[in-house]
């Protein structure tokens, strides 16, 4: 018995077959985790992008940037990544291939998220399990397993002395620009940036096609908030419901989803965050809109030791691909790690002045040292007295309360008169101060998320008796909205009108193919295996009725077509392709000329 082949193996064929995706550089042998989209992954990739940019740029008000991909050595070292962005390695004696130890585990133990676990217990679970080179078969036990980083290194101009490193995520390419960005959003709370661009990982093992490459796609949002004062509009998802699966649950080991509304999940504390409700939520809807079966889905909280270096509290959304949970996106509460970090290193402002609702008053200190004295006593030093004094007046007030007041310079211990240090207290009115925004960031890879809609839009039915496969993707992300095809190409009448209504069709915004080379059953299937929603089809009975010429539209999914006035045609496509009118709408408008059929 032939085995079934598995989704992946079925996806990667037709991926390769059609044109969505393949390895890329074939010609030179290629190299592991890098892919080209072709003519329909590049469409289907672009319209996904469009999607997300739609949902989480303009509806949600928010900027939209573009920072280079290659950004310089401290940035990273402010990020955390240089110290921190590492998988475990482990490499075969025998073979040299180079394993990520967590997923050997993984793979071998059945033991979830190996991430967690500490170096040396990883080993031990290597040799406790005899685990063996997934490549050659050799024994791993006793084979050291090393942190190794996944960030690419390259040299900024000539020579190596300005290191440079790719991006392994977006989003520091906002969080360095925070300084200047805040200025577009008038330097008030709340906010978002968003980019959707390449980043670069050099990760251990590429696997699973698209899904673990060193090069892939990722759209992600910084939303920056006043953590006290600044809420979601919860409101407008809070009846969205969720499939959550908590850390508590995990531990537990129960396998414990929760079905429940996001305004519950908040409510009840299972999301901790109500920004990271909101967009769980906003996420939740994007995913079923753009295709994603939803029994397919879910999102699951990370494990304490799971989290990234930043994260406070983070939750995936995954979706089902052969039986495999895949990450598909991060909704990370990453407080105010990223700012605070790069104020410190950085030479910038990565704060925003927060006005109070009444200006206050305070007490200063102030200390206006009189220099006629202490230059002569000090000399060279007076400078730094004067700056010592003022620093312990900030720290400390008390320490001026006696006749002489003592400040360390350099390590030597001076004394000055407090007449001299001419101390006093101040009332000031102060209108603001300054805070750390905290982020919240959704970070949607998309690449995954294409392979999930290839994945999740994969049918087989029966149409005329034969079996055939289509995908049912959305028309929003599919790649071609629509096929034109002149039922047979000896017949000049029926391709000039159907090239003429590809020029219709073309000037009014949609992407058409036109084809007119096989039996039109061929041309449906050829259309129906890349997902084109609609094919339109000029046939003789059209042109040669005694009303106004008509053309059929064939729905992909039900294979149902029927007959409508080229008049009619644009409109009607724009209606069925925005889903503002149901094609049973069409058939109870027009004359049904195949049920289900492509006759
Ligand atoms: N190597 C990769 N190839 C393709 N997409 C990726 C890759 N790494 C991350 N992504 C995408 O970017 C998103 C955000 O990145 P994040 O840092 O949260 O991933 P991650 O937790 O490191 O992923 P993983 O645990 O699978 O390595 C992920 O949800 C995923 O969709």
């Amino acid at each position: 018995m032939s085995q079934e082949e598995t989704e992946g193996e079925r996806l990667a064929e037709l991926a390769k077959r059609r044109g969505y995706f393949f390895g890329a550089s074939g010609a030179y042998g290629g190299a592991a985790g890098f892919y080209t989209f072709g003519p329909q992954g590049a469409s289907l990739k672009s319209n996904v992008e469009d999607a997300w940019r739609e949902r989480f740029t303009v509806q949600e008000g928010n900027f939209e940037v573009e920072a280079p991909t290659i950004m310089p050595e401290p940035v990273f070292e402010a990020s955390g990544h240089l110290d921190g962005f590492d998988d475990m390695l482990v490499e075969c004696p025998q073979c040299g291939e180079s394993h990520r130890a967590d997923h050997l585990i993984e793979d071998e133990t059945g033991i979830e998220e190996a991430e967690t676990l500490p170096i040396p217990e990883v080993e031990d679970l290597i040799e406790e399990h005899e685990i063996q080179c997934p490549a050659c078969g050799a024994h791993l036990a006793g084979e050291p397993v090393d942190d190794f980083n996944l960030m690419f290194e390259t040299n900024i101009g000539p020579g190596s002395s300005t290191p440079g490193y790719l991006r392994p995520e977006t989003a520091q390419g906002i969080f360095v620009e925070f300084p200047r960005i805040k200025e577009y959003a008038r330097n008030s709370l709340p906010f978002g940036v968003t980019q959707i661009g390449r980043a670069y990982r050099n990760e251990i093992s590429p696997r699973k096609s698209i899904v673990r490459t060193r090069e892939f796609t990722q759209a992600e949002l910084e939303q920056f908030v006043d953590p006290e004062r600044d809420e979601p509009d919860l409101e407008s998802v809070k009846d969205v419901e969720v499939t959550l699966y908590p850390a508590t649950e995990q531990e537990q080991d129960d396998g414990g989803y929760v079905e429940t509304t996001v305004g519950a999940a908040v409510e009840e504390g299972i999301v901790g965050d109500a920004w990271v409700g909101y967009f769980l939520g906003v996420a939740q809807e994007w995913y079923e809109r753009i295709g994603v079966d939803m029994d397919r889905f879910r999102f699951r909280q990370h494990l304490p030791g799971e989290r990234a270096h930043y994260a406070a509290d983070c939750w995936d959304a995954e979706s089902e691909v052969d039986g495999d949970w895949i990450e598909i996106a991060g909704f990370a509460y990453r407080g105010d790690y990223d700012l605070s970090k790069h104020d410190e290193y950085g030479d910038d402002e990565f704060t925003i002045f927060r006005q109070f609702d009444e200006p206050k008053e305070v007490e200063e200190a102030v200390v206006e040292p009189d220099m006629s004295v202490l230059g002569p006593e000090f000399g060279g030093a007076a400078g730094d007295v004067k700056a010592a004094l003022e620093d312990l007046a900030e720290r400390d007030p008390s320490a001026f309360e006696g006749d002489v007041v003592e400040v360390e310079v350099d390590g030597e211990t001076h004394e000055v008169d407090a007449d001299v240090a001419n101390f006093r207290i101040e009332e000031r009115t102060v209108s603001g101060e300054h805070i750390t925004p905290h982020v919240i960031e959704p970070s949607f890879g998309v690449d995954r998320t294409v392979y999930t809609l290839l994945a999740h839009a994969y049918e087989r039915d029966e149409v005329d008796g034969e079996a055939r496969s289509f995908l049912s993707l959305s028309p929003e992300v599919a790649p071609t909205d629509v096929g034109v095809f002149p039922l047979v190409s000896n017949v000049e009448r029926l391709v000039e009108r159907a090239e003429g209504i590809v020029d219709d069709l073309r000037t009014a915004g949609f992407s058409v193919v036109y084809d007119d080379s096989g039996s039109i059953g061929r041309r449906y299937r050829r259309q129906d295996e890349v997902g084109t929603p609609f094919c339109v089809t000029v046939d003789r009975d059209g042109l040669e009725g005694d009303g106004p010429d008509t053309v059929t539209i064939r729905e992909r999914d039900t294979a149902r077509q029927v007959r409508v006035p080229v008049s009619d045609l644009v409109d009607e496509l724009r209606a069925v392709e925005s889903g503002d009118r149901p094609f049973d709408d069409l058939v109870d408008a027009y004359e049904l000329v195949a049920p289900g059929a492509d006759g």
